[in-house]
């Protein structure tokens, strides 16, 4: 079963989605992207809720686009689940299954056991979502599209049904997406991962591979490489090199010719504490710490310099270091961890926001 989006274009006034081009195999896409950037419209677009003004939405060569949504074969949760209200949950998820056994173990594994004989109408808006996802994954589907299932739950919860999911729409057998604006749960739930902005489809590939080597400084930022700057390829005696505002990094640079100013990347896990002067280190200033409950950022400005790099430490190697704000450390960018993104001119207009 392949679900094939051929060309699509969508326009709601100002804001234009595609044209879009995707094939998902029997597998999970994960499609992330900002507010705003056309996530639904395009589920809409595959669901039939939304008719594309140009191009084909087709299931297994199947041309899907003028079939009305309940004649797709298709399903589609909307983030609040739309369930019969005066049903109690358990009726809701048995409607669409199989057995009585599948109710049970969807229940199970979505943890909603405890509810399924509570009327939907009484159920909390998180219980109502997982009730809706339970029977979307009873319902047997030709392929399964998920607006942000997870949305309305907090961080125990999620990170427990995102492990719990990922099996779940594996065995499906069907092609799934899955739109998040969510950067761990689209890497933990896809095998596949779409980034899509202002309507278009920036890199789609494997979320490892689209983690590691961004497309664009768009993608590289939305994704967590924070330390997104710019640098010259320049000769560096056997080959090439990047200067960096003065300061000389080596890095594969690929694809890019001697004089090209460039955006490069590195993700803040990958930057790490250099006792000697080691190849592409610098001594440098913290300026900020911040604590995030599984790891430290510690932001250090290069002497010299003024952008800071970030670098992400976890609580054990934080605590060996003993570092404070205002410490002098020096900072390694090892060069197989520098991602050169290309040409910085042609790619003016995907400059990201990097307060995100
Ligand atoms: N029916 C409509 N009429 C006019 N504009 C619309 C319509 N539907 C969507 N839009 C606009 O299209 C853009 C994309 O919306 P869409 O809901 O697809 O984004 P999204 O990526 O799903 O966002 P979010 O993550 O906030 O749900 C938005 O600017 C939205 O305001």
């Amino acid at each position: 079963m392949t679900l094939v989006v051929d060309e699509v274009y969508k326009s709601h006034g100002a804001f234009e989605l595609g044209p879009i081009d995707l094939a998902v195999d029997e597998e999970v896409l994960s499609v992330l992207g900002p507010s705003g950037c056309g996530k639904t419209t395009l589920l809409s677009t595959i669901a039939g809720t939304v008719t594309p003004d140009t191009g084909t939405i087709s299931l297994d060569g199947l041309d899907l686009t003028g079939r009305p949504p309940e004649k797709r074969g298709t399903v589609l949760v909307f983030q609040d689940g739309a369930l019969f209200p005066h049903m109690t949950a358990r009726e809701n998820v048995a409607y669409a299954a199989s057995s009585e056994g599948r109710v049970e173990e969807l229940a199970d594994a979505l943890e909603i056991g405890d509810v399924l004989d509570q009327r939907a109408d009484t159920l909390s808006g998180g219980e109502r979502q997982r009730v809706a996802l339970a029977r979307s994954l009873a319902a047997d589907p030709d392929a399964l599209l998920l607006d942000e299932p997870l949305a309305n739950l907090d961080a125990p919860i999620k990170r427990r049904l995102r492990d719990e999911l990922r099996p779940l729409l594996a065995s499906l057998d069907v092609p799934v997406v899955y739109v998040t604006h969510d950067q761990r749960e689209a890497t933990a739930i896809g095998d596949r991962l779409a980034v899509i902005a202002d309507g278009e489809l920036l890199q789609l590939d494997t979320p490892a591979e689209v983690f590691a080597h961004p497309a664009t400084p768009f993608v590289a930022s939305f994704t967590g490489s924070t330390n997104l700057f710019r640098g010259d390829v320049v000769e560096a005696g056997t080959g090439r090199a990047l200067d960096w505002n003065g300061r000389r990094l080596d890095a594969a640079t690929n694809g890019t010719n001697v004089g090209d100013d460039v955006w490069f990347c590195i993700r803040p896990e990958y930057v790490t504490l250099a006792g000697d002067e080691t190849r592409n280190s610098f001594e440098g200033t913290i300026t900020r710490q911040v604590f995030e409950g599984d790891g430290y950022l510690l932001d250090v400005v290069p002497d010299g310099g003024d952008e800071a790099v970030r670098l992400a430490l976890s609580p054990p190697a934080y605590e060996r270091a003993g570092l404070d704000e205002r410490d002098r450390v020096r900072i390694a960018l090892p060069a197989d961890a520098i991602h050169v993104i290309g040409e910085a001119g042609e790619r003016a207009h995907e400059t990201p926001s990097l307060s995100q």
